[in-house]
């Protein structure tokens, strides 16, 4: 599988829970950031899990890449992913959660060393190397979750509310470090957000679903104006201000 920038395709991808069904068809563009939203229950989850191939569509492609990638495990798709918590194991140290991203059973050669290293320092996290996840502020531990992915080093790297439960000058510090490191790996980055700012800040363009549906995909530009899609403005809260400004 290459390693080289690869975007993401869904492509009539249908799914069923019980309770609904989700059809999505939407692109990601290679080396880009974009900020997965809607509301509580429309199914950015479910997105992320059939991107990452812990959930099987019932019918439809998913493409990274070149690849079709519909059907594959989860470890044999180029993809890290990243949780809002519970991203690292608890009784092994910083280093060691990291090395898992090179390696599944820690056998690691001096090249993975280094770039464990490289990945600690990399995330501002030199020094903690023998912590414990519970010794770790919940920034940092999601700076290790970051690390980890540095050295999965896959192309595309999904985050679901990856730090919904930081205050918000340390979520900006990290979805900083966030850009810098898809800028300096040309990562493919989709990541859920249920906050405007963040996709402001960091994404060039926003997927925003509704009940297992695209309702919108485009520009970060084109969903904060006046003109934005409807179903946007609501979810933000904005409605009732471009009409009363109007008047
Ligand atoms: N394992 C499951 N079994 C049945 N229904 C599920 C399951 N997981 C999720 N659902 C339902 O599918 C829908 C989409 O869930 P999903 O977690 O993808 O939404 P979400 O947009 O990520 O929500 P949130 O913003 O609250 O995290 C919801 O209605 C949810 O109740």
């Amino acid at each position: 599988m290459s390693k080289e920038a690869a975007g993401i395709g869904l492509e009539h991808v249908r799914f069923s829970y019980p309770d609904m069904t989700m059809d999505f068809d939407v692109e990601v563009p290679s080396g880009s950031i974009t900020a997965l939203m809607g509301p509580s229950g429309s199914g950015k989850s479910t997105i992320l899990d059939l991107i990452a191939g812990f959930r099987e569509p019932d019918s439809g492609r998913i493409l990274i890449g070149n690849d079709d990638v519909t059907g594959l495990p989860p470890d044999r798709r180029p993809v890290s992913m990243i949780f809002q918590e519970n991203n690292l194991f608890g009784h092994i140290d910083v280093a060691k959660n990291v090395g898992l991203g090179r390696s599944p059973s820690l056998r690691l050669t001096e090249t993975d060393h280094a770039d464990v290293a490289d990945a600690l320092a990399r995330t501002g996290l030199a020094g903690m190397e023998r912590r414990l996840p519970r010794e770790l502020s919940g920034g940092e531990r999601q700076r290790v979750a970051l690390a980890r992915a540095l050295v999965r080093d896959r192309p595309v790297l999904l985050m679901d509310e990856p730090f919904a439960s930081l205050g918000p000058a340390l979520r900006n510090e990290m979805l900083d470090l966030v850009l810098e490191l898809q800028a300096e790996r040309a990562l493919t980055v989709l990541f859920v957000t249920h906050h405007p700012d963040d996709a402001r800040r960091v994404a060039s363009r926003i997927i925003f679903i509704e009940a297992g549906r695209i309702a919108a995909a485009g520009p970060v530009s084109d969903f904060f104006g006046e003109d934005g899609p409807a179903a946007f403005q609501h979810y933000i809260g904005n409605e009732g201000r471009f009409a009363r400004k109007a008047t």
